[in-house]
């Protein structure tokens, strides 16, 4: 995918008042597809070289950085390399989680995730699920990952409906995301994190998110809201042939991390 230049007005106000007031403005950002490629191995996947310099580099300039995620907190801080960036917060499994200077906290996961980690090897048998179907336990959420899989998006489809039905039966919710369907604990999502993150932080001078996948539309639907209340806000498409529904919804698309590393790289002062 190539980056577009294409940006709306409203990105282009976001844009400028983020130049002009930095120190005001929140800045957020999803993981894997937006800070990190992707890659087949969920546990193979590492932020962009560049990605924890430029954000180091922009945490002294911004009121916050927040990382927004479905992996663990604990995880997007290891493969991010964010240990050590001072002011970045990581709010992970959709917010449930979150690390913050080194501190975690993490609550324990109900009960209908242990059930259905008992039965999701002989469900996705009894499916007829391809055997490069791969299960990613999280501790608070179990991801089906249908990626090595010859036709991916078949093999999704197909497993749709069960694990929708083995999600309602326990408690949890099917979140679906590139090759992958997530059985997680409800009532939180990256919306839900973002807007009480900046209940905390307070009224941003400018707020972007940059998001890849369906699970991000949460989040720029935050950003809508707090653009209806008058906060210039630019939601930023991570671009990938995989998704194009993040793209329609953006103020901007750009080439993936890549991409992504390169705006933020844009916001910084030029070396000297
Ligand atoms: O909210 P995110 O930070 O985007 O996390 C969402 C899920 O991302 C991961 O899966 C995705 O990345 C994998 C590694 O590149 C890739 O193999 C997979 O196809 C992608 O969907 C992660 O493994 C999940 O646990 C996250 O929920």
């Amino acid at each position: 995918m190539q980056p577009s230049s294409r940006i709306t007005p409203e990105g282009e106000d976001a844009l400028a008042a983020l130049r002009s007031h930095p120190g005001g403005a929140v800045l957020g950002f999803d993981f894997d597809g937006t800070l990190a490629p992707i890659v087949d191995d969920p546990a193979a996947a590492r932020a962009h070289p560049g990605a924890a310099a430029a954000l180091a580099a922009l945490a002294p300039r911004v009121r916050a950085l927040v990382v927004v995620t479905g992996r663990p907190a604990k995880v997007a801080v290891e493969y991010g390399g964010f240990e050590g960036i001072d002011g970045l917060v990581v709010l992970g499994q959709y917010g449930a989680e979150r690390w913050e200077s080194g501190t975690l906290s993490a609550p324990e996961p109900p009960p209908g995730v242990a059930e259905v980690r008992a039965k999701l090897p002989r469900v996705l048998e009894a499916s007829g699920a391809p055997p490069e179907t791969y299960v990613e336990d999280k501790g608070r959420a179990l991801v089906v990952h249908t990626r090595r899989c010859a036709e991916p998006q078949v093999a999704l489809d197909r497993l749709r409906s069960v694990m929708d039905a083995l999600a309602e039966r326990h408690g949890l919710v099917v979140e679906p995301g590139r090759f992958v369907l997530e059985l997680r604990p409800p009532g939180m999502d990256k919306g839900v994190a973002l807007r009480a993150f900046l209940d905390e932080t307070g009224r941003p001078s400018a707020l972007v998110f940059a998001g890849d996948d369906l699970g991000d539309l949460a989040a720029f639907d935050a950003v809508d809201a707090l653009r209806e209340d008058g906060v210039p806000g630019l939601k930023l498409c991570s671009g990938s042939a995989e998704v194009t529904e993040v793209a329609e919804h953006a103020d901007l698309v750009v080439d993936g991390p890549d991409g992504v590393v390169a705006f933020l790289e844009t916001l910084l002062p030029p070396a000297s």
